[in-house]
């Protein structure tokens, strides 16, 4: 049985719902950051490659989680996908179209595809949290009462509304994350990309936004997100991909590709320590 599973998802009982309208799409992308080592100079384990062949279609209306281990390549997938970065080959396509890499072509697509990272701090720059949200429609060149609506309904769409004039260093680190969801939902896209929205956040604070993305999602967002956490993928994504060493090992519907011990275990996803505990009995 092959591992290979994202283009015959449909085989080994990884059935997926008929496919809707795929909006976002990654073909065959190839990419190595710059300094990476040469293919002759890596040491053992080491890999040239950031992504190696990697494949990912982005339906409209899912809610999709990167599933792979550190350094499997979830975030340099992410950063393909607005075009912040560009493959060596292969190519990203929005709505059937090649990412257009001119500045007018990368800013029409940051409007459509706007990624969160996963530390708000690289994000988040101006002195208030309106002031912040405001950059995008600012930058868009929509007049001050657009821009306005805009940020109170972005506030209010992650539960900060009538916070706009709190400085930025007065929020918590869950509110600095919703912050920056906030600025990204400023420029009303049609997928949030999010690279480990849970990351660091405590029980409340990971309910608080799966609340909001709950609302977002109900209200026709597509959401791609990077996680380890295989619970929340199980739970809230409708589809799992499972990203090792670059590559797209599965990619189906979350419950599908949750339980397929091999794709989890080839990608390094089941700790040996609590898998050798459970046969352990403890
Ligand atoms: N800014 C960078 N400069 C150089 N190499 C990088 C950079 N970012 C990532 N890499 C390398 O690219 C590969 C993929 O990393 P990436 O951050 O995309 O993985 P990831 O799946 O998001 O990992 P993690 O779960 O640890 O965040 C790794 O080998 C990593 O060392």
């Amino acid at each position: 049985m092959t591992l290979q599973r994202q283009q015959d998802a449909g085989q080994d009982g990884m059935a997926m719902d008929p496919p809707g309208p795929t909006l976002l799409e990654a073909i065959g992308l190839r990419y190595a950051w710059p300094g990476a080592p040469a293919a002759a100079a890596l040491a053992p384990g080491q890999r040239a490659e950031a992504l190696a062949n990697t494949s990912l279609a982005v339906r409209r209306g899912v809610r999709l989680a990167l599933l792979g281990g550190n350094g499997a390549g979830k975030s340099t997938l992410l950063l393909h996908f607005n075009g912040t970065l560009r493959p060596a080959s292969g190519e990203v396509r929005w709505l059937g179209r090649p990412v257009d890499y001119s500045r007018r072509g990368l800013a029409a697509l940051r409007q459509q595809v706007a990624l969160v990272f996963q530390d708000p701090d690289d994000q988040l720059f101006a002195g208030t949290l309106a002031q912040d949200v405001s950059f995008g429609p600012l930058n868009l060149r929509l007049d001050i009462v657009e821009t306005t609506r805009r940020v109170e309904a972005a506030l209010a769409a992650v539960g900060l509304e009538g916070r706009g004039a709190l400085p930025l260093h007065m929020l918590s680190h869950g509110q600095r994350k919703r912050a920056a969801i906030a600025g990204a939902l400023a420029l009303r896209p049609a997928v949030l990309v999010l690279d480990e929205p849970t990351a660091g956040l405590d029980p409340e604070g990971i309910d608080t936004l799966l609340d909001h993305l709950d609302a977002l999602h109900a209200r026709g967002m597509t959401v791609v997100f990077s996680t380890h956490d295989l619970t929340l993928a199980r739970h809230w994504a409708d589809e799992v991909a499972v990203l090792h060493e670059g590559r797209v090992l599965a990619h189906g519907a979350a419950a599908a590709v949750l339980d397929d011990a091999a794709v989890l275990a080839a990608a390094g996803l089941r700790s040996r320590r609590w898998r050798r505990k459970a046969a352990q009995g403890d």
